[in-house]
């Protein structure tokens, strides 16, 4: 019998071969999407199927994707209507640019959409999509979900994270004044970044996430990696090409499991019995004992809650810059914080409840910036049909939310900051009432967490706004706002801005 070690080397030994060698590695690629062309034939012929732009053999729409999908989705469906067929690749890939179809996915045929394509990232780094993100939709997926909604991000839960917040918004600030008092630019994208995460990593697992920590840095990867490209995603059929060329995925999958797997190991054997000092892992290994979740969900469940700082720390991030770059915005956030706080020494969170501008300036921050401008892609395994069109089986869905979120014919001025176009109410982040605006999704897939993830913006700006004035380094004349489309869209430069104390 052939031993495994020799299959193993062997199989190495052909990887390489391949990675090596570019044009053995075309040569596979083109062979097998020809054949996988001719397997599959027009087998939509009699389909009404929405309309697509026209495609080139092989690599189907890709070439239209351009640097920032969102932005060319936007000008694809001026010219195709709202409701596009697009071949990424071989992936047939659904894309909804109106509030109106966005609401027949996510609410009339809701649990036909409610699944996730398997991408070959997440199947690694979510143990098999057994994280919350990324499980399909069915009896696992809901258990999990009550776990979440009812022990995890709940309101009581939430609160019951005021302290972390509290510390950690002290050590920014603390941080922040050391470059005001050298008078030298502050990296506020490095300091709110680390802030979030730390935060998010407190609450959930009792560390910090430092960006320069051995988990702060195998956290960043997985970031880095699952919005990575891989064969599998755009070409199914070339899925075994991930398994022979994913040597770094591999080596790095393994560095963060015996990483979960110490840490889960430290906590078993020093579990909380304080219920108000519980964190999400207690919570999770709670559910373990209960016979809900298996050690490999739990550490899968960990990753998507390392992963939520950076939405946050996004958000963040741009509603500063765009204050910055509107100083009239600027200066009523600024005169809100202080008033509210007055005379105290520091942002109580009983202060951000009576902050309305600021609640404003976070919602048209998330408008103009939602950091997963095409949400989270949803998956159907079966066919539908939607306002009239054939959707086939096997289809991708990404709702541009930011193209209705900055469509002109529904929001006037719609590329400029303007806080107080929310001041009538109308738009609630978790109603369905008003589907112009999503920048959490909606549905049963949408963000579960965002009471949590409000509880980490808010205070980061009430503090940067209260303790602080901000300048332009003198060496920069513009600033710069261009953004950068990866697992969010971040901005692609830092914010260096330089702080000065707060007038007395
Ligand atoms: C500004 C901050 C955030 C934004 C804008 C945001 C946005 C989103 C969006 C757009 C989705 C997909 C919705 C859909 O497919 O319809 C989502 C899902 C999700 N979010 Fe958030 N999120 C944020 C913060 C967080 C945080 C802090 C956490 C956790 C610590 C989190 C955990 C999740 C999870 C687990 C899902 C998957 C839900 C599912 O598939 O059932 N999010 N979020």
């Amino acid at each position: 019998m052939v031993e495994v070690w020799r299959v193993q080397q062997w199989l190495e030994r052909l990887a390489e071969a391949v990675s090596n060698n570019i044009t053995l590695s075309l040569v596979i690629l083109v062979l097998y999407i020809f054949y996988f062309f001719k397997l599959n034939g027009n087998r939509s012929r009699n389909l009404n199927l929405p309309p697509s732009p026209p495609k080139l053999p092989i690599i189907g729409n890709l070439h239209q994707l351009g640097d920032h999908p969102h932005r060319s989705f936007r000008d694809l469906s001026r010219k195709y209507g709202p409701m596009m067929l697009l071949h990424l690749g071989h992936a047939k890939t659904l894309i909804v640019s109106s509030p109106d179809i966005a609401r027949e996915i996510t609410t009339t045929h809701d649990t036909v959409f409610a699944s996730r394509p398997f991408l070959t990232a997440a199947r690694m780094f979510m143990y098999g999509c057994t994280d919350l993100t990324f499980a399909p939709y069915g009896d696992y997926w809901k258990q999990v979900k009550k776990v979440y909604a009812q022990e995890l991000f709940s309101v009581n839960k939430v609160n019951s994270f005021r302290h972390i917040r509290e510390e950690e918004m002290a050590l920014m600030i603390e941080k922040i004044s050391s470059s005001c008092l050298l008078q030298t630019p502050a990296d506020l994208t490095s300091l709110i970044r680390n802030a979030a995460n730390n935060l998010t990593c407190r609450c959930g697992i009792g560390i910090k996430r430092d960006g320069n920590s051995r988990f702060g840095e195998v956290a960043k990867e997985v970031v880095i990696e699952l919005g990575a490209f891989a064969y599998g995603d755009i070409f199914p059929s070339l899925r075994w090409m991930d398994v022979l060329t994913g040597f770094r995925r591999r080596k790095l999958f393994k560095k963060v499991d015996s990483y979960l797997k110490q840490l889960i190991q430290d906590r078993v054997n020093q579990s909380k019995a304080d219920e108000e000092e519980k964190d999400i892992l207690d919570h999770l290994l709670q559910a373990q004992k209960d016979n809900k979740l298996g050690i490999d969900n739990i550490k899968a469940l960990l990753i998507n809650v390392f992963l939520g700082g950076d939405d946050a720390a996004t958000t963040s991030e741009w509603a500063i810059a765009e204050l910055f770059n509107k100083p009239s915005a600027m200066k009523k956030a600024q005169e809100e914080v202080r008033r509210v706080v007055g005379a105290k020494a520091k942002v109580h969170e009983e202060d951000i409840h009576q902050m309305e501008y600021l609640k404003l300036v976070v919602k048209e921050t998330l408008r103009l910036h939602a950091p997963s401008p095409l949400l989270l892609p949803r998956y159907t395994s079966v066919g539908a049909n939607v306002k009239g069109y054939d959707i086939p089986p096997n289809t991708t869905v990404l709702i541009n939310v930011w193209a209705f979120q900055t469509d002109p014919e529904m929001w006037d001025n719609p590329e400029e900051f303007i806080p107080e176009r929310f001041s009538n109410g109308g738009f609630d982040y978790k109603s369905s009432q008003n589907y112009q605006y999503l920048p959490f999704g909606s549905g049963r897939r949408s963000c579960p967490a965002i009471s949590f993830a409000l509880a980490i913006i808010e205070p980061v700006l009430a503090n940067l706004l209260f303790h602080f004035d901000w300048k332009l380094p003198s060496d920069l004349k513009e600033f710069d706002m261009t953004e950068e489309f990866g697992s969010f869209v971040t901005k692609k430069t830092p914010i260096q801005l330089v702080p000065v104390f707060r007038p007395s």
